[in-house]
């Protein structure tokens, strides 16, 4: 199994790249690529860590040699945000980044299933997607926007309120990942109930946590050690499908035939080709109905956004 991590000298990129050392199943590969000079440092560093697992760095040039191979690819290479910005705030500088990423992917690794972390994720998936297109080289079920960071607040918060044993709480979280097309879906946790009133906190606390650490961090960047941990366990999942284990559910955005959207994050079956099954994401309260149809005609402008980069 091989690994390749783009970006891997930023914070979620070191996070991530620790947490894969560490985790990853014994004879894999990861393979880490950033245009920053300190990438090659950072994979001596974690190479010093004794796991059965292979870490190369790769600097700004050697992209293809990153990416020859690679049966997974997931993607944090791009600016953060600094308070006052939203997320599409990013858009212009991140596009071009992920887009030179994905062409890369194209050509050394066209089969491989790909996890994309950059912000703004409704517009980055569909820049990837269409790179794909146009190289023909795309199947919708290998291309995975990473919303696990929310579905893992959600799961930090309502164990925290609820006073619940965190391990025990499941959290469906659906639609795209910025500001209100996050949407919680509270109605389904299972074995606590919420009143009105905590719906109506919560949802908004789930959708604002990314702005809530980069204001906690004042300038110094957005969410990177949740965002490793998160990234972690989307890929293990995605490990899990490519082994042929059974079973492997995990949300994330992904594109959707006749949906809610073009692309929606939705629970997602993996297996062998990425995604196996788009599941149902089941009854949505009053609330959350209004809450995705709301949400609708921002997702849908920052998907356009994203194939109107590529195609225009
Ligand atoms: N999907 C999600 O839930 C989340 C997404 N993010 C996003 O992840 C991205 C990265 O965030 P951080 O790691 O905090 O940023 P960072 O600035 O710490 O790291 C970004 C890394 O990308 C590298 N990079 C820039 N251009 C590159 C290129 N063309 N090829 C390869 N590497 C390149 C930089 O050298 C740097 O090492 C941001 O866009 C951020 O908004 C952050 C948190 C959560
Ligand atoms: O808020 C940001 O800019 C980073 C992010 O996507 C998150 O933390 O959810």
């Amino acid at each position: 199994m091989k690994v390749a991590v783009l970006g891997a000298a930023g914070g979620i990129g070191q996070a991530l790249s620790l947490l894969l050392k560490t985790q990853l199943p014994a004879g894999s590969e990861l393979s880490l690529y950033d245009v920053a000079p300190v990438v090659p440092g950072v994979a001596v560093d974690l190479s010093h860590i004794p796991t059965a697992v292979k870490v190369e760095g790769f600097g700004k040039d050697d992209l293809d040699a990153a990416l020859a191979g690679a049966d997974i690819v997931i993607i944090p290479a791009g600016m953060p945000r600094k308070p006052g910005m939203d997320r599409a705030d990013l858009f212009n500088v991140n596009a071009s980044i992920v887009k030179t990423l994905a062409e890369g992917i194209v050509k050394n690794c066209p089969k491989a299933l790909v996890g994309v972390i950059t912000n703004p994720v409704n517009g980055t998936v569909p820049i990837v997607a269409e790179v794909f297109k146009k190289a023909g080289t795309y199947e919708a079920n290998r291309v995975f926007g990473v919303t696990t960071l929310d579905v893992i607040r959600s799961e930090a918060f309502i164990a925290e309120l609820k006073g619940v044993d965190v391990a025990s709480v499941k959290v469906p979280v659906i639609g795209g990942h910025s500001g209100t097309t996050i949407l919680p879906l509270l109605s389904q946790v299972e074995g606590v109930e919420f009143t009105a009133e905590e719906v109506e906190a919560l949802t908004p606390r789930i959708q604002n946590a990314g702005t809530e650490v980069v204001n906690a961090k004042a300038g110094g960047g957005s969410a990177t050690l949740s965002m490793g941990a998160a990234a972690a366990r989307f890929t293990q999942s995605l490990v899990k499908g490519l082994q042929g284990e059974e079973g492997v559910i995990d949300y994330a955005y992904v594109a959707i035939d006749g949906g809610d959207a073009a692309y929606f994050a939705h629970p997602v079956r993996l297996g062998k080709n990425g995604v196996e099954e788009i599941l149902s994401y089941g009854e949505l309260s009053a609330f959350e109905e209004k809450a995705k149809n709301d949400m609708l005609e921002t997702l849908n402008k920052d998907i356009q956004e994203g194939i109107d980069f590529i195609n225009a």
